[in-house]
């Protein structure tokens, strides 16, 4: 795809570079006085439009609480941030996101394509959607729509759960740990394919992992956070080819990177 080729080769020159996210300066504490636990301090960090970030950090760093300050679930205590050059409120209300959690949080009763539907049949209508049957098959779940998520296994719920985020047609997924419930197969699998639907989509993507070699896989940059209270320790970019398959992970490049993300957090 010739856009999204641009944009990443937009990357690096920042010059040109449009953002889909802008966080400057922000701080996020929760609750006040002797109790008060300062999330995030100071983070500065763009999102380029159309890039896919991964988002590394120890436990407690905050990597959910910037996700959640970006989708306007938490409000920031000091600094801002820009989606698109708007509000995270004003950009909820245009439907500019959508998020993707662990845990597929499908509802039971609905089938696959039913499920991907719902948020068309809730909240305000976007200017345009996408055809949920297209995205079952975007998806790789062509020929299962009928099926109920009892019916799925947990990678195929999630496969519909990216669907489903994805029918409002977002500019910017937020996924926050989306495959770390799955056993390794399953989430290599889905590595491969979120790559292809990102390209396919040129939809921005950022993405929280515990797991380092699934940050490097996917990410044109890795966001490194470290904790208490949650900073932004390193913003690097991975300087690997797309499309990247599996065997890139045992390349000596990709063994680099990891080793020095693996060092890096080892620090935080
Ligand atoms: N609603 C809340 N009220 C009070 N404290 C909170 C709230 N949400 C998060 N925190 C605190 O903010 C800090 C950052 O939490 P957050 O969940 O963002 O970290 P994380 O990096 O996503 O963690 P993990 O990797 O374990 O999921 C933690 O100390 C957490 O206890």
């Amino acid at each position: 795809m010739a856009t999204m080729h641009a944009v990443k080769d937009a990357v690096s020159a920042d010059a040109e570079t449009a953002f889909a996210v802008r966080v400057d300066g922000l701080d996020v504490t929760f609750g006040e006085g002797e109790t008060a636990v300062t999330a995030l301090r100071d983070v500065k960090v763009d999102i380029p439009e159309g890039a896919l970030v991964t988002m590394l950090g120890p436990s407690g760093c905050g990597k959910s609480t910037l996700l959640r300050a970006i989708a306007d679930l938490v409000p920031a205590s000091r600094g801002g941030i820009e989606v698109h050059g708007r509000t995270p409120e004003e950009a909820r209300k245009e439907r500019d996101f959508a998020f993707v959690f662990q845990d597929a949080t499908l509802l039971p009763w609905r089938s696959a394509i039913d499920n991907v539907r719902l948020p068309l049949e809730v909240g305000k209508p976007g200017p345009a959607h996408a055809d949920p049957m297209e995205l079952l098959e975007l998806v790789g779940l062509k020929g299962r729509e009928k099926a109920l998520p009892g019916e799925l296994s947990g990678g195929m719920r999630q496969r519909v759960a990216i669907a489903r985020a994805l029918v409002t047609r977002p500019r910017i997924l937020l996924m926050d740990e989306p495959f770390g419930a799955l056993d390794e197969i399953t989430r290599d699998n889905l590595n491969e394919e979120l790559l292809r639907i990102w390209n396919e989509t040129g939809t921005t993507i950022l993405f929280v992992t515990h797991s380092i070699p699934e940050a490097v896989f996917l990410g044109q940059k890795v966001l490194l956070l470290a904790a208490h209270p949650g900073r932004v320790k390193e913003y690097m970019t991975v300087d690997l080819p797309y499309p990247r398959q599996l065997p890139v992970r045992d390349t000596v490049e990709f063994i680099k990177i990891t080793a020095h993300l693996r060092k890096m957090l080892e620090e935080c």
